[in-house]
């Protein structure tokens, strides 16, 4: 995905680390370890509509985001653009199918393990083997403006679109199976999903098409894709941890991943110095 927001909740937003999409690094030069291959945008896009059986009855389920009305008429237009924004944008051309049945893909189910990290909240499982690249969902919620007073306590807000756009996706009060989706510390070795925003056709007011932004969530390409009953994880990023100093604490025993986290830290605060200075 792309860069948090500026202004934002910056240190505290899910986001990508694990892996290198043609436009998520955010104007980013790629780590030389990382390898950017590309997810696999379907030729037609199934939004399925109805919640699963499990689905928390006090929580609203959206099967695409719902827009803040404080949204601006520029933060509209980047969410449902006139034109498509530079050729490098995932595209799905065909009209978005919406179907009135469940996910077949995934399965939200409650933790059971004492020894899961999330433990006793809940995940997302994999329904069916999942073959690398494959789109899974969408990340749904509140679309909202940057900042708002929740975005520093949410534990489910989501930067989306261009760092510029000051623009997130919060899942707190409202979303869909994603919001279950754990980060795979002390679950996995790696995030078996990766987040990509890309665009599709959808019928509009007055039944016009138009285009739509939307944050899917895709098995990492780099994975050797999710197999039935696996877990189903992203990387958040360093800054959601460290926003959440208590959880940061657990990783510090892993000596050899807060090492590769220091790392990177120094490279993202050279980076994002660069940017700042306008050297890239
Ligand atoms: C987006 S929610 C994920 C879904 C959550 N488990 C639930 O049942 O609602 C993010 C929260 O899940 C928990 N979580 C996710 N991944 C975790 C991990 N690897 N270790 C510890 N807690 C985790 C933390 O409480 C975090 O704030």
């Amino acid at each position: 995905m792309g860069r948090p927001p500026k202004s934002s909740s910056k240190a505290q937003s899910l986001r990508n680390d694990h892996y290198d999409g043609h436009k998520s690094t955010g104007g980013k030069k790629p780590k030389s370890r990382k390898v950017s291959l590309k997810i696999n945008p379907p030729a037609k896009m199934t939004t399925f509509t109805r919640p699963p059986p499990t689905w928390p009855a006090d929580l609203p389920y959206l099967s695409t985001v719902h827009l803040d009305k404080s949204l601006t008429s520029g933060q509209h237009a980047l969410l449902h653009p006139e034109d498509l924004p530079g050729s490098d944008a995932y595209i799905v051309s065909s009209p978005c199918v919406f179907s009135p049945t469940l996910n077949p893909l995934v399965v939200i189910e409650a933790i059971k393990n004492p020894s899961h990290p999330a433990y006793p909240q809940s995940g997302l499982f994999a329904a069916r083997q999942l073959a690398p690249g494959t789109h899974i969902l969408d990340y749904t919620g509140l679309v909202h403006s940057c900042p708002l007073p929740t975005c520093s306590t949410s534990d489910y807000d989501l930067a989306f679109l261009d760092r510029d756009a000051s623009l997130a996706v919060d899942g707190a009060g409202m979303g869909n199976e994603a919001r279950f989706i754990n980060d795979y510390h002390g679950i996995a070795e790696a995030p078996n999903t990766v987040f990509e925003e890309y665009y599709v056709k959808v019928k509009g007011a007055k039944g016009k098409e138009v285009w739509e932004a939307r944050m899917g969530v895709w098995v990492n390409p780099l994975s050797n894709g999710i197999a039935k009953g696996e877990e189903i994880c992203l990387s958040y990023g360093k800054g959601y941890w460290r926003a959440r100093i208590g959880a940061m604490e657990q990783y510090e025993d892993d000596a050899s991943e807060s090492a590769e986290w220091k790392e990177e830290e120094v490279a993202e605060q050279t980076t994002s110095m660069a940017i700042e200075e306008g050297n890239e």
